[in-house]
């Protein structure tokens, strides 16, 4: 999916919302477990309840190779009934030496050898150059690039100041944005960082931002669109425990579409507010 058709996306169905697929046997409901692919069988259930809401989805890999060979095959069912429409992204993050990350870029992208054919994937950018590029080699595909996570330990490192007083998600952007694109890079932001999204902006104006981290992590979707939001709207707003695990029972589905239109009417605000739509 190009960027202008992800624009597009978003002005038609007045939505900036990905809704994460981190599909735990341990919750989802309990008479789903007697499907032969219980897994599958949720995904396909939610993403039903939530594809005119929501501009993308994101199955997080680690809830997927998890459960070896049976969760491959769930994620690869998974991506077969993404809706066309919307964008796909392999929360994966990867990134390893030129070859490896080819190997990676070849998993999630290359359908013929893969059985996979996300539009995205997430990359931890920690070695540099060759480890980002191989993937930026697929025509019409993205990375996302890791910048300022949500989580305590983002702090451990990415805040890290050099001579000049810049920060690490700083350089990291500054380095990224020369390997490609505001049409092939975004980069992930968290939700929980409220007002560094203007630290970022300053770097990525143009941009798409990956944004995990509302609902469940307790971030301010306001607040992410107060500081983050540019002129195309620039944002994949990410809510995962959230919507998919708002109920436990049967009507997990219909619970899960409840949360995605209270997300999707303050995202619909949100785009009126900013004069996108
Ligand atoms: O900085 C990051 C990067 C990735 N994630 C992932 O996003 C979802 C968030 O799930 P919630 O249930 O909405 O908290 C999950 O897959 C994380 O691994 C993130 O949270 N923060």
């Amino acid at each position: 999916m190009t960027k202008q058709e992800l624009i597009e996306q978003i002005k038609r169905k007045k939505s900036f919302l990905c809704v994460g697929l981190d599909t735990d046997l341990s919750k989802i409901p309990s008479h789903l477990l007697e499907e032969e692919d219980p897994i599958f069988a949720f995904n396909k259930a939610i993403i039903e309840a939530t594809a005119d809401l929501c501009v993308a989805y994101k199955p997080n890999i680690a809830f997927y190779e998890s459960y070896g060979v049976k969760g491959w095959e769930a994620l690869r069912k998974t991506s077969e009934v993404l809706p066309k429409d919307c964008f796909s992204i392999a929360d994966a993050k990867r990134g390893d030496i030129g070859n490896t990350s080819k190997m990676y870029a070849q998993a999630f992208f290359n359908p013929e050898v893969s059985g996979l054919d996300f539009d995205s994937i997430t990359i931890a950018p920690y070695m540099g150059e060759d480890s980002v590029t191989p993937f930026l080699d697929f025509k019409g595909k993205w990375a996302i690039v890791l910048a300022l996570t949500s989580n305590q330990g983002s702090l451990d490192f990415q805040n890290f100041n050099n001579a000049d007083g810049k920060q690490l998600f700083e350089e990291v952007i500054d380095k990224v944005n020369t390997w490609g694109t505001s049409e092939n890079i975004m980069y992930v932001v968290g939700a929980t960082r409220g007002e560094a999204f203007l630290k970022i902006r300053e770097h990525a104006p143009d941009h798409f931002l990956l944004v995990p981290g509302v609902g469940a992590q307790g971030g301010s979707l306001a607040d992410v669109c107060q500081y983050g939001m540019n002129k195309d709207c620039g944002l994949l707003v990410n809510s995962t425990r959230g919507i998919i695990y708002a109920s436990q029972g049967k009507d997990f589905a219909e619970r899960a579409r409840q949360e995605a239109i209270i997300l999707q009417k303050e995202m619909q605000q949100q785009l009126e507010l900013h004069g996108i739509i």
